[in-house]
């Protein structure tokens, strides 16, 4: 006899427990399938001990700026040993705890689909089957991706899941790659004590985000000592013996010497065995939903995927949101409502990102580029947040930028970036004006508190015109 649940969820990062959380509050019984350590990618080899690395570097920042304050050599063991604190040690009780108190049950093991809402478990005590009344939802998120360069996969290179778990900080530290984790780790093995070079495929960091961001960052890689080089590429690796020095041939022609090496050249979604086939989706792309993150092409509508593996936006606050509307949704149509109200909509107006670097670049909504290839009808503002009496405070040559890309049609704001130190705190009231649509003419009355660096948002208006 097969298990029964309501909803069965496969992966126990923090978008498959909030699925869980949401449907059993909304009155349904539900299990979470984890391979690893509850608590997903997330808690133990992505945000929290990469974020638990940067702060010292970050704080470390903030004291050079601030006369009368000195500063010692960082103890690189105690930051490590902070970080393996915030990753509970790779403990994850505290995590199956909180899911027993949902209460939902954590089935330990490997789950793929097994044809209509059926999930086979490889457990340590055999194999499980379940049935799911009204849902499986997929949460698997993602995993690094290496690029197909000769040498590279046998010369073990670190990726994301490495250097955030380092155990020593390496003396030569070669990244390739401009992207998000590129950066926040370069920050963070440089400060730590390793001589860093990353190597951009493109013409600077990242490229996503407006590119005065990224060429702030750079300026401030250059001066603390980071070697960034640019549209350059890596045809070869060697390490002849495992773990030891690295050699990168590059597309200039000149070899790069490391002692170990960091790719971060992005990520594909985690779909191996995961049975899609039995469902009839594609194996090796991002399951694909629609607003109420229902899987699509699937008879019957029992199938859904929330956070990284359905390749939306890579960000555990926005897997966290797909995954509160998932579960009020299977809840919803549980009881009978086929249309329910919840929908992703915040996906759509565009996800805020902070990238933890010094400078903190922070961003909500529509790049300029993006809103103008979107057909809107664009105006920029753009303010030197080191003018702000509130950053003149925060310490000695401050140096930020803020930029608000304007709707000239409706007058509301279309996307909003941040690059300066300790700008992330600014984001979330961005992230208000944009996705609630604030009309300009109400954002003005909207006062920021004299004297922090939050009075740019005055600033913006007033060069705006208002
Ligand atoms: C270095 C780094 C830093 C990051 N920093 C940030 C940040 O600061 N802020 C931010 O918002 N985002 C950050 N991200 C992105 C963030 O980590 C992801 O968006 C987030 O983890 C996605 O959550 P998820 O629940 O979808 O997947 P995951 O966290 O990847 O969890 C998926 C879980 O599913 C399990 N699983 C997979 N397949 C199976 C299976 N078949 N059976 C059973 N279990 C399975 C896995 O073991 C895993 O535990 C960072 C990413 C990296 C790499
Ligand atoms: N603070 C945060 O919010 C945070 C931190 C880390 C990661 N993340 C998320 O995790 C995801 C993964 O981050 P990431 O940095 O791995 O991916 P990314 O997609 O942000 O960056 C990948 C980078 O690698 C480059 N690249 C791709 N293929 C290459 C190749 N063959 N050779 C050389 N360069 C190549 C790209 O041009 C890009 O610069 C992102 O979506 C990111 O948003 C978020």
């Amino acid at each position: 006899m097969a298990d029964e649940f309501d909803v069965i969820v496969i992966g126990g990062g923090p978008a498959g427990e909030n699925v869980v959380d949401r449907a059993v509050r909304g009155g349904l019984t539900a299990a979470i399938i984890e391979e690893r350590l509850a608590g997903g990618e997330c808690s133990y080899w992505a945000c929290v001990p990469s974020k638990a690395l940067l702060r010292p570097i970050d704080l470390a920042g903030e004291v050079r700026r601030v006369p009368g304050l000195s500063l010692g050599p960082i103890d690189v063991a105690a930051v490590l040993a902070r970080r393996d604190e915030a990753v509970g040690n790779y403990d994850d009780s505290g995590q199956a705890r909180w899911i027993e108190s949902v209460p939902a049950e954590l089935i330990r093991g490997h789950g793929r689909l097994d044809g209509p809402r059926r999930v086979r478990v490889t457990t340590p005590e055999g194999e499980r089957v379940l049935t799911a009344h009204h849902a499986v939802v997929l949460a698997t998120g993602s995993v690094p991706a290496l690029p197909p360069v000769p040498g590279l996969a046998e010369a073990n290179p670190w990726t994301s899941h490495e250097v955030t778990a380092a155990k020593e900080i390496p003396e030569r530290l070669a990244v390739v790659g401009g992207g998000v984790v590129a950066c926040e780790m370069a920050q963070a093995m440089h400060g730590l004590g390793a001589q860093t070079t990353v190597l951009v495929r493109g013409d600077g960091l990242l490229g996503r985000m407006e590119p005065f961001a990224g060429e702030m960052l750079a300026d401030s890689f250059a001066e603390a000592g980071i070697d960034v080089r640019t549209r350059i590429g890596v045809v070869g690796v060697e390490r002849p013996e495992p773990g030891g020095k690295v050699t990168l041939h590059l597309s200039d022609g000149l070899p790069l010497e490391a002692d170990e090496l960091l790719i971060a050249t992005g990520r594909r979604v985690a779909t191996h065995d995961l049975g899609l086939d039995t469902v009839g989706l594609p194996t090796d792309a991002p399951v694909e939903v629609d607003d109420s993150l229902r899987a699509t092409g699937i008879a019957d509508g029992w199938l859904y995927a929330v956070g990284d593996v359905n390749g939306r936006v890579l960000l555990t606050h926005m897997g966290k949101y797909q995954a509160r509307v998932c579960g009020d949704v299977i809840a919803a149509r549980a009881r009978g409502d086929e249309l329910p109200g919840m929908r992703d909509l915040a996906g759509g107006y565009g996800a805020p990102q902070v990238v933890f670097t010094d400078p903190q670049i922070c961003a909500v909504g529509r790049t300029e580029r993006a809103a103008r290839d979107d057909g809107f009808n664009v105006r920029v503002v753009d303010y030197d947040m080191g003018a702000v009496a509130g950053a003149y405070l925060m310490g000695d040559g401050y140096r930020g930028k803020a930029r608000a890309v304007v709707d000239e049609d409706r007058k509301v704001l279309l996307g909003v970036t941040f690059a300066g130190p300790g700008a992330a705190e600014l984001l979330h009231g961005a992230t208000i004006a944009v996705t609630a649509e604030v009309p300009l003419d109400r954002l003005w009355h909207a006062v920021p508190s004299f004297p922090t660096v939050s009075e740019v948002w005055l600033r913006l208006l007033e060069t705006y015109g208002l």
